[in-house]
């Protein structure tokens, strides 16, 4: 016993958003942006839920790479389209960090509108040391540097279409990131206002 007291997130009061306000803050971004670390530490931060949509299609079906194997992509980016929708449907403010190619679906990109979405930049000198071998992202297989290059350039302008925030490519730790997104929050919600 370390007499320490535990708070499990369940129990931690969420404040309701105020109105007006968008209700979950949604990370997008390639892969190895840090949606999922960047992610958890900010829910920390801000005393929300977080949830990770590649941690709930796992909890479901199993590793993604072995998904893929089995069923193929457009049947992962049908199931993953369905698990977001649960994920941005969810009446709870949560921060939300998605799979790299969720906004692919344009379905998807509609759900964003009511929230606040921040797309993680990176570039692929930063990306391909945090992606290791690639084995876990069926995306990169082959080549990692040249499908995460190919797969960002498909992607970036539904990146920046979807996002209220882009942070730019930066080295700095996970909690600066934090920092960075927690100091947008209120000019990310000022700049929809003005939509
Ligand atoms: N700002 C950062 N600085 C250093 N390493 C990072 C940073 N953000 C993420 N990482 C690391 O990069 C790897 C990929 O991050 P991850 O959160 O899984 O990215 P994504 O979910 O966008 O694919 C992880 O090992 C993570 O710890
Ligand atoms: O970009 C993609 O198509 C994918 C990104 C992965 O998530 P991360 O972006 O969190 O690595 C995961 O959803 C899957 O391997 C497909
Ligand atoms: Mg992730």
């Amino acid at each position: 016993m370390d007499g320490g007291v535990r708070v499990s997130t369940s129990e931690i009061p969420v404040p309701e958003p105020h109105q007006g306000e968008p209700r979950s803050i949604v990370l997008i971004g390639p892969m190895g942006s840090g949606k999922s670390t960047v992610g958890a530490a900010l829910a920390r931060r801000l005393a929300r839920p977080h949830v990770d949509s590649d941690h709930f299609f796992v909890a479901r079906h199993g590793p993604i790479a072995d998904f893929f194997r089995g069923h193929g992509e457009q049947a992962f980016r049908a199931e993953e389209e369905r698990l977001v929708a649960e994920l941005l449907d969810a009446p709870r403010p949560s921060v939300i960090s998605l799979g790299g190619g969720s906004v692919l679906s344009a379905a998807t990109r509609e759900r964003l509108r009511p929230h606040l979405v921040v797309m993680l930049d990176l570039t692929v000198e930063q990306a391909l040391p945090r992606l290791g071998d690639g084995s876990s992202r069926p995306m990169l297989g082959g080549d990692p540097a040249a499908r995460w290059a190919e797969t960002y350039a498909a992607r970036e302008p539904l990146y920046r279409q979807s996002a209220d925030i882009v942070l730019d490519p930066a080295d700095g730790t996970i909690e600066q990131r934090v920092d960075t997104i927690v100091a947008q929050l209120d000019r990310g919600r000022r700049a929809r206002s003005d939509d």
